[in-house]
């Protein structure tokens, strides 16, 4: 299974759980997300959604030998599994925690932007390396990150693409909170058990009206990125970048305009 899905005390965890590649997602760990999500969302038992990895890496971000493989026409449509899973992340009614400890890439951490309550450990590493990979941002980066952290800090992160750590990604308020790394899943799990604990309808409108103001920013950003997150996707750019990371070699952009 990779992705463990547990369900206890009123809380879902999601957990990633394919470390043997460092938790990168696939279509099928997207579904699988997604649909837990949705069921989470209109089940009474459940009153707070935890997602986590593993202490070493929370995820990898998408696969990118599905990224290689499966893109073409259609590569970021409403019907796949991405976008179903970030549209149930996004349209979730319930508080969802993260608890992120080393590398959160690409996705990784863009879906923190969707979460409610974010902790990391102190060997979290951010990156949104789409600039790197021949691809732009994706599900609302290039907005919230910018909204969060100021255009020029957003800038840097989205343009060079480079990673950075637990304490950047908290002045730039990407996290609400650095732990020690052993103390991080204990953390959050006391923070959604807390969650858990409040009346469930004030915990559901004061998250609906913290997101009011932007839903319709996000939506329109998020089609936006995608048409042309689509387009760049089977670009010759990406191609070189995805055939290079597997062969093990830095991309050459050189010959391209
Ligand atoms: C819509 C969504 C967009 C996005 O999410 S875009 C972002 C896509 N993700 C990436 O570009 C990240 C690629 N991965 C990495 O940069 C590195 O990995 C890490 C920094 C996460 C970790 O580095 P290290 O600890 O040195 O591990 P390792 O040797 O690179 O990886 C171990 C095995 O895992 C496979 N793997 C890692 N990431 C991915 C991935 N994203 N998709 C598919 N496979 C991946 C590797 O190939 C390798 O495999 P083997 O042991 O056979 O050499």
């Amino acid at each position: 299974m990779d992705i463990l899905t547990t369900t206890a005390d009123g809380i879902l965890t999601l957990e990633f759980n394919r470390p043997e590649r460092k938790n990168a997602i696939t279509g099928a760990m997207y579904t699988t997300m997604a649909d837990a999500l949705r069921a989470a969302d209109t089940d009474p038992a459940i009153r707070a959604i935890l997602i986590t990895g593993k202490p070493e890496i929370f995820t990898a971000g998408n696969d990118l030998e599905d990224f290689l493989h499966n893109v073409g026409e259609g590569a970021m449509t409403e019907s796949r599994p991405v976008f179903q899973f970030m549209r149930a992340l996004e349209g979730c009614s319930k508080p969802v925690v993260a608890a992120v400890a080393g590398a959160a890439v690409g996705i990784g951490t863009t879906l923190l932007m969707h979460c409610d309550l974010v902790y990391c450990a102190d060997n979290a590493r951010f990156s949104m390396p789409f600039s790197q990979l021949g691809l732009c941002p994706e599900f609302a980066s290039s907005l919230l990150v910018a909204q969060s952290a100021g255009y020029t800090r957003a800038a840097e992160k989205l343009m060079l693409g480079e990673a950075f750590g637990a304490q950047e990604a908290f002045e730039m308020g990407i996290v609400a909170r650095v732990l020690p790394a052993a103390e991080l899943l204990a953390f959050a799990q006391g923070q959604a058990a807390k969650l858990v604990k409040l009346p469930a309808a004030s915990i559901r409108t004061t998250k609906a009206l913290m997101k009011r103001s932007r839903a319709a920013l996000v939506k329109d950003t998020i089609a936006a990125e995608n048409e042309r997150f689509s387009a760049m996707l089977t670009g010759a750019e990406a191609k070189e970048a995805f055939t290079a990371f597997f062969e093990k070699r830095k991309p050459d952009f050189s010959k391209f305009d």
